[in-house]
């Protein structure tokens, strides 16, 4: 079969996106693990599947899969491209469009300039939400990857993430993190894991090692946790710039019982077709 694509990112963080409007795709785990090969396929740290709402009060619905053929429950930077992409595509002509995903309905707004909002829905920070096996508590929660000692917040942005924080960013944190993210008991579906170095109460870097993919150049769904989690431990204000190695993103968050918004851009590279 002959597979039309479009190759996107949000930050370095990059995608493969399929129109299954149009027209019904399937893949099965093993035809996305080749696809997401780099050499051996396409190479992407996500594939979105674009297909028709089952909520009519939906404009569409995404599909997310990891790198690793694991189908996941949000993505910050492919929402993004997401909306980019079914706008180019004329799917439609809303710049306010509704999106069903696994997480549950999120919105997206495309501003003038090529900029993107999300409404990323709301955090939770009920370990059971993760999961994550732990006693609910305001503190942070101790964990042991081989013989070192964390200290994270667990968040959910709808998908898990550990988000750590460190005084100085550097090369060896996220190298010694896979043992926390690919085999730890306590995370019986893993979790994407943040290191968080806060600049100011509006300003922090992060670099995110993704669940079912590895270090990517950015996250948005790693990035609002990010800032959740420190606004939550009285480190950072309601409206935070986050610089990830592919660039910014623009996170606000007024606290419980509110939704996240996270802002950035969204880039096309090129169209391709590809035999499955
Ligand atoms: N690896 C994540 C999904 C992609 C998240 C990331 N690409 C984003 O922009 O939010 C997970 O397994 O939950």
């Amino acid at each position: 079969m002959l597979l039309k694509f479009t190759k996107m990112h949000g930050l370095g963080n990059d995608f493969v996106v399929v129109d299954a409007v149009s027209r019904k795709v399937f893949f099965n785990k093993q035809q996305i693990e080749k696809l997401s090969d780099r050499n051996w396929g396409i190479g992407f740290d996500q594939l979105l599947v674009v297909e028709p709402p089952t909520n009519p009060d939906m404009d569409f619905r995404y599909r997310i899969y990891n790198s690793d053929g694991s189908e996941v429950e949000h993505c910050g930077n492919g929402a993004r491209c997401f909306a980019k992409f079914v706008l180019d595509r004329e799917l439609t002509n809303k710049r306010i469009i509704n999106v069903e995903t696994k997480r549950g309905a999120i919105q997206l707004r495309v501003l003038d300039g090529g900029l993107v909002t999300v409404d990323m829905g709301e955090p939770s920070f009920d370990p059971n939400d993760l999961p994550f096996t732990a006693e609910p508590s305001d503190a942070l929660y101790s964990i042991m990857a081989g013989d070192v000692e964390y200290f994270m917040t667990p968040v959910s942005v709808g998908n898990p993430h550990a988000v750590i924080k460190v005084d100085q960013l550097t090369d060896d944190e996220v190298a010694t993190v896979e043992t926390l993210i690919e085999c730890h008991e306590r995370f019986p579906r893993k979790v994407n894991v943040g290191f968080m170095q806060v600049i100011s109460p509006d300003e922090i870097k992060l670099r995110v090692y993704e669940r079912g993919v590895g270090e990517t150049q950015a996250c948005g769904t790693g990035a609002c946790a990010a800032v959740v989690a420190g606004i939550k431990q009285g480190w950072l204000s309601p409206k935070v710039t986050a610089h990830l190695r592919g660039g910014d993103l623009h996170i606000e968050w007024q606290g419980e019982g509110s939704p996240i918004l996270m802002t950035g851009p969204a880039e096309k590279v090129f169209e391709g077709q590809i035999y499955l």
